[in-house]
């Protein structure tokens, strides 16, 4: 490609910028705090870098105020954000519905959310922007085209991906595709299917800024199991290492020399579902390892934090447009605000059962 560097974003000497939305949302919940000993832990949360959802366009001119306070801070700055409004999004479930709808010209108003991000990280080519890209999109191409609203998503998924890859292709930008966890496409029947679709993605697209794949976005699993989690249920991809492991050389071999981020935002603790395909506000969930490039395998890049701990996934009102049974589930915590509202309690436990601890 015409650009300089394309290695790891996260190299030595860039710094992670703090999204001040999420700086915002932990100095709120100090002074809704159930007991002071807790919230004495609750601004060292604050100082741990994750990524800003940009789950609304309404949303889309605060990038050029995060770039811009970025580029004030430092000359070597990394900003992470998640690009996350498909027309018809999180089609097999309920509680993240978007704004597009592509009935309503869902395409088009995705391509103008692209535009406006594209701008944004055009005007601020000092600073690095590390994007992950719709979230739960292209996995569900793989395993739910049987769900007819992800059938009749899949051509738009697959043109808004394009468009969006084509579009962030600024020197300054490095893209990670959405690759759900170990417990969706980590199946070995699931394998192949995903490997060939991202594959495809990224050879659709010559000279991409696209770095490789984000895995356990929103979930739940280890980096490393200490031991299987009974969920597992004999999957040998028990964790997103052995994951990672599995898919990267058949991505390589398909032309795709994809490296990795891990989330491991709500991974702190481990048996806690009471099946791997619940995902919803998941009880006794603790806040994991600490973002790191010190990863175990190569083709790890970071362990980072994408989903922001306590930002509920769901709705656990039952009369709710969004609500989805997934989220009135034994494991599910409730009462639950909507997805992406902020959920003290949630945060709170995430604090309490961190692990390492805070
Ligand atoms: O024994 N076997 O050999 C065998 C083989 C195959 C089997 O089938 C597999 O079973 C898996 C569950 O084990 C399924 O994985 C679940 O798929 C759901 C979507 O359908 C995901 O939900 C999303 O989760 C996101 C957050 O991660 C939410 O943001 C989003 O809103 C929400 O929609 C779950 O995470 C994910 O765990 C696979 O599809 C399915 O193919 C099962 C057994
Ligand atoms: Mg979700």
């Amino acid at each position: 490609g015409t650009c300089g560097t394309f290695g790891n974003p996260y190299e030595s000497g860039y710094t992670t910028y703090l999204s001040p939305f999420y700086v915002a949302e932990v100095n709120a919940a100090i002074a809704n705090a159930s007991s002071p000993a807790l919230a004495a832990k609750f601004p060292a949360v604050a100082q741990i870098p994750n990524f800003t959802w940009f789950d609304v366009v309404a949303k889309v001119p605060t990038l050029n105020t995060y770039l811009a306070d970025a580029a004030s801070i430092a000359s070597k700055i990394i900003v992470q954000i998640v690009v996350y409004d498909l027309p018809d999004r999180d089609c097999h479930a309920l509680a993240s519905n978007g704004e597009f709808k592509i009935a309503n010209n869902g395409v088009n108003n995705y391509k103008g959310y692209i535009d406006g991000i594209a701008a944004a990280v055009s005007a601020y080519p000092q600073v690095r922007v590390v994007a992950v890209v719709e979230p739960d999109s292209l996995a569900n191409l793989v395993t739910n085209l049987s769900d007819q609203r992800c059938a009749n998503a899949q051509s738009a998924y697959l043109e808004c991906t394009k468009y969006a890859i084509e579009k962030l292709r600024q020197c300054n930008i490095w893209l990670y595709l959405d690759a759900g966890h170990a417990g969706w496409l980590g199946w070995a029947s699931n394998q192949d299917p995903a490997a060939q679709m991202f594959a495809q993605v990224y050879s659709g697209v010559p000279n991409n800024r696209v770095r490789g794949l984000a895995t356990n976005v929103a979930n739940y699993n280890a980096l490393q199991a200490v031991s299987p989690d009974p969920v597992t249920q004999g999957n040998p991809t028990v964790d997103e290492l052995s994951y990672i492991r599995a898919i990267g050389p058949k991505l390589a071999s398909r032309g795709f020399p994809a490296k990795f981020l891990v989330d491991q935002g709500r991974s702190g603790v481990q048996n806690i579902r009471d099946a791997w395909g619940n995902w919803c506000n998941i009880e006794g969930a603790g806040f994991g390892l600490r973002p790191t490039t010190n990863t175990p395998d190569a083709l790890i890049d970071a362990i980072v934090w994408i989903k922001p701990g306590g930002e509920a996934d769901g709705t656990s009102d039952t009369s709710a447009v969004r609500y989805d049974a997934t989220c009135g589930l034994n494991d599910a915590k409730k009462p639950a605000p909507e997805a992406g509202q902020w959920f003290q309690a949630y945060f709170e436990d995430l604090v309490k059962y961190a692990n390492p601890a805070f």
